[in-house]
C-alpha cells in the first residue's frame, strides 16, 4: 500500500473562550487514508467538519486526539507532532494546499506569485516562470495580467492565479478546498484536467467539492465526515 497521508483516531474540539470556555467537539475518531494517485472527496452535511479536517491535515489546527501522518522524503512523518520548521519543510516539498481565496501579496505580480513555490522547490527563476506562464495560459488568464499584482483582479481571476500557484510545483499530496467554486465552465474543465493529470502522476489528493459533476469525474472515493451527535 502506498499511503501518502493518513489519520488515526483524529479528534478536534474547539474551545470558545468568549463563551465561558464552551467546548465544541467537531471531529471524533477520524480514520482516513489517501494513497498515491487517489482523489478522496470529503462529503457530509454543512457543519460536519470538512474544512476543519482539511485545516488539521495542513497543520493549521492542532489535533487534540489521535495522529496525522504524511509520507515525506520517503519516511512516515507524524505531522501532528511536527515542529513549525518541519511543517514548513513538508509544505514546501510534499504538501500543497489550494484554498478558496488567493492570499494577495502587495506589489508581487501574478507570474511571480505562481513561480515562487516552484523556485522554493529548487527550480531556476527562468524555469519557474516558464511553468507559471504555462499554467496561467492554460487557466485562460489574459497575458496582459501576468505581470500585474492580482489585488485588483476579479474573484475568478484571483482564483485561477491561486490554482496555478497550487498546481505549478510538484507535491505528493494536495489539499483542495472548493477549487472550482468561482470558475466558469471552461476553466472548471481545465481544473478537472489538472486534477486528473496530478492523479496520473501519482499525487494523492483530498478535497471538498460541492459541485457533484466535478466530484463524480475526479474522485476515486468519498470519505464521509460524520457530524458529532449531541447527547440526548
Ligand atoms: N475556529 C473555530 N472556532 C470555533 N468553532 C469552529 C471553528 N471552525 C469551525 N467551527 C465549527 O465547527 C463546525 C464544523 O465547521 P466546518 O467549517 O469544518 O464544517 P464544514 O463541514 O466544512 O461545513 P460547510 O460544508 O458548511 O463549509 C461548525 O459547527 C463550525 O461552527
Amino acid at each position: 500500500m502506498s499511503r501518502r497521508l493518513w489519520t488515526e483516531g483524529l479528534g478536534k474540539t474547539f474551545q470558545l473562550h468568549l463563551q465561558g470556555g464552551l467546548r465544541m467537539p467537531v471531529l471524533d475518531n477520524v480514520d482516513m487514508v489517501v494513497e498515491a494517485g487517489e482523489c478522496l472527496a470529503l462529503s457530509g452535511p454543512s457543519g460536519a467538519g470538512k474544512s476543519t479536517l482539511m485545516r488539521c491535515l495542513y497543520g493549521n489546527y492542532g489535533a487534540d486526539r489521535g495522529r496525522i501522518w504524511i509520507r515525506h522524503d520517503n519516511l512516515d512523518v507524524e505531522l501532528s507532532a511536527a515542529d513549525a520548521r518541519t511543517i514548513r519543510e513538508i509544505r514546501r516539498r510534499s504538501l500543497g494546499y489550494v484554498s478558496q481565496f488567493l492570499r494577495v501579496i502587495p506589489r508581487v505580480s501574478a507570474l511571480d506569485i505562481v513561480a515562487e513555490p516552484v523556485v522554493a522547490q529548487g527550480s531556476s527563476q527562468a524555469e519557474a516562470r516558464r511553468r507559471a506562464q504555462e499554467l496561467l495560459c492554460r487557466l485562460n488568464l489574459p497575458e496582459r495580467l501576468h505581470g500585474l499584482p492580482p489585488a485588483t483582479f476579479s474573484g475568478g481571476e484571483q482564483q485561477r492565479v491561486n490554482l496555478a500557484r497550487g498546481f505549478a510545483p510538484r507535491y505528493s499530496v494536495m489539499l483542495l478546498d472548493e477549487p472550482t467554486a468561482s470558475l466558469d465552465a471552461a476553466n472548471r474543465e481545465v481544473v478537472i484536467q489538472l486534477i486528473l493529470e496530478a492523479r496520473r502522476s501519482g499525487t494523492a489528493l483530498i478535497g471538498i467539492f460541492h459541485d457533484a459533476d466535478v466530484r463524480d469525474r475526479i474522485a476515486s472515493r468519498l470519505f464521509q465526515v460524520q457530524p458529532i451527535q449531541e447527547p440526548a
